[in-house]
């Protein structure tokens, strides 16, 4: 019989410290809580200070992009210091280090961007030059190309600081997931949810993977039965896509798969930096499909696109 943690020996959940990083991480431990009939404190909490963390005054394109909020937690998990660590897979490389692995996706939340503004209720709405925040090159490529008339201004920080800097007037209107907002329960914050047709989302938007150690026993069977099989299989053909096309943040990449009668239905989406151009492409097939649908797409917009389409200009 395997030891179940308990409160002498908590199971130690890793995560970093922002509101919401905190909210998926009692999600997790409360979906593994009643999966196993365990106590909530059979499960420590355990916050882990990342790079992304520390340094909020520059773009993230500058310090280094993806791994920044992940690096620190990943070393906490190896080194044995935390047993799982939750993530957004939104910002997961493509690739674990050695010795890790993410085979346990919660159910998706919402997986849409939020239109955020004091004063306009919609993009359309916006007036000419008006100013707009956001830090995700995804989203402002994907405004460029609909309004190259508005002024795009680089809006970093967590949830709390972005709505901060729009209350102080810094921009006009800036972008959220609705998937963050409705899981620190704010999605009335959203003026409208953007339908992924208007504005695909990025990669694995809403979804939270929990990982673990290759070979932990235990932590692998506790994950086992909260692991959502159908977000697993859209996550899967969305890294596919993204792991094809680029592991970094530095290039506007969009990709959302989903499920309708037992297919599985990926669209893609790639865009020059400054919006001036956006390629997008599909793909159909079996639930298990998911990772040559996903190279296949970026193979098929990288070809469209020809060389040097992510380059500025
Ligand atoms: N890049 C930051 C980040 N990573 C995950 C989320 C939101 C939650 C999610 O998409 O799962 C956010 C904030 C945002 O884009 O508004």
């Amino acid at each position: 019989m395997m030891q179940m943690p308990d409160h002498t020996r908590p199971l130690k959940i890793g995560t970093r410290g922002s509101k919401l990083a905190l909210a998926q991480a009692h999600e997790t431990r409360d979906r593994l809580a009643a999966a196993h009939g365990l106590p909530t404190d059979a499960f420590q909490i355990v916050i882990i200070k990342t790079t992304g963390d520390r340094i909020t005054d520059r773009p993230l394109k500058e310090i280094g992009g993806k791994g920044l909020f992940t690096r620190e937690i990943e070393d906490a998990l190896l080194a044995g210091q935390i047993d799982i660590a939750v993530h957004s897979m939104k910002d997961m490389p493509t690739i674990q280090p050695e010795g890790l692995v993410i085979d346990c996706l919660l159910p998706r939340e919402d997986v849409r961007d939020a239109f955020v503004s004091p004063n306009y209720a919609s993009i359309p709405d916006l007036p000419a030059g008006t100013v707009v925040g956001t830090s995700s090159l995804r989203r402002r490529a994907q405004l460029a190309h609909r309004r190259p008339d508005l002024h795009l201004v680089e809006f970093r920080g967590n949830v709390q600081t972005r709505l901060q800097k729009l209350d102080e007037g810094v921009a006009a209107a800036t972008f959220l997931a609705m998937a963050g907002l409705s899981r620190l329960g704010m999605p009335h914050v959203a003026r409208n949810a953007i339908d992924p047709a208007e504005m695909l989302p990025a990669v694995a938007q809403g979804a939270i993977g929990v990982e673990r150690r290759r070979d932990d026993e235990m932590a692998t069977s506790l994950l086992a039965p909260i692991h959502h099989v159908g977000t697993g299989y859209r996550v899967t053909a969305e890294r596919a896509f993204l792991a094809r096309l680029d592991g970094s943040c530095q290039t506007p990449i969009a990709g959302l798969a989903e499920i309708r009668d037992d297919r599985l239905l990926l669209r893609g989406e790639i865009l020059r930096p400054d919006g001036s151009a956006a390629i997008s492409g599909h793909r159909e097939g079996t639930l298990g499909e998911g990772t040559p649908m996903g190279a296949d797409l970026a193979e098929e917009l990288l070809g469209r696109a020809g060389d040097g389409f992510f380059d500025h200009h």
